[in-house]
């Protein structure tokens, strides 16, 4: 499994104004925007593209396009607030979505949500969510979309947990992983460390 890390100067700065505590819930909100813009730059880079010939003003030349734009699937409700910026920078791309709440006590995923088309077959899946901590709500992610023929999924987090990572390598799954941070562990109560806190409750407030 590939594991890219986007250690940019710009994506640590603004990983950094996440983890900070003294950030409030816009300027998290905000950070995390700039930063998925970085991140699905970099998961993008070795798509395949199609070409076509244009004319300019002056003269004519090859044009360029993703060859076949990935199903965006934001993993709610953290995932949400990555999901425009990457529409942006991909404008014709289908949306899907999942709805997931781990629960705290056990840390497995709860599903309340999933709205994915029936065939993914051929259809390249980019997952958006800020947090890989246990890599429990991304290997059910992953599953949902594998069930509906999908064979090429890009997870692209914020930042992961070695032990979210090891999970996804040992599930066999066919995905690759972009992220801007490998952290050092997770706490026991599964959260990561040094990370951000709870992505989805620094955005939106507690559930
Ligand atoms: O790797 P895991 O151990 O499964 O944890 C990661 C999950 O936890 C967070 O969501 P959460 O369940 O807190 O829901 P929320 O986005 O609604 O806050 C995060 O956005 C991931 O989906
Ligand atoms: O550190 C963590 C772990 C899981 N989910 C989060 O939002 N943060
Ligand atoms: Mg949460």
């Amino acid at each position: 499994m590939d594991v890219h890390v986007v250690d940019h100067p710009l994506a640590k700065a603004r990983l950094s104004t996440m983890r900070d505590a003294r950030t409030d819930s816009a300027a998290f909100r905000a950070a995390l925007h700039e930063l998925t813009v970085m991140l699905v730059y970099e998961a993008t880079r070795d798509f395949p593209v199609r070409t076509e010939r244009i004319h300019t003003p002056v003269a004519l030349t090859d044009a360029y396009r993703l060859a076949t734009p990935p199903l965006l699937v934001p993993v709610l409700r953290a995932g949400l607030g990555m999901a425009d910026q990457a529409h942006k920078l991909i404008p014709d791309a289908r949306m899907g979505f999942v709805g997931l709440a781990r629960d705290e006590e056990t840390l497995q995923p709860t599903p309340y949500m999933e709205s994915l088309p029936d065939s993914l077959a051929d259809q390249p899946v980019m997952v958006l969510d800020p947090m890989l901590a246990t890599g429990g709500s991304m290997e059910f992610t992953i599953r949902l979309l594998v069930e509906r023929g999908a064979t090429d999924v890009t997870a692209v987090c914020a930042l992961a947990a070695p032990e979210g990572i090891e999970l996804l390598r040992e599930s066999g799954l066919p995905l690759r992983v972009v992220t801007a941070s490998i952290d050092e562990r997770l706490n026991d109560s599964g959260f990561i460390v040094p990370g951000l806190g709870d992505a989805g409750d620094r955005q939106y407030g507690a559930r």
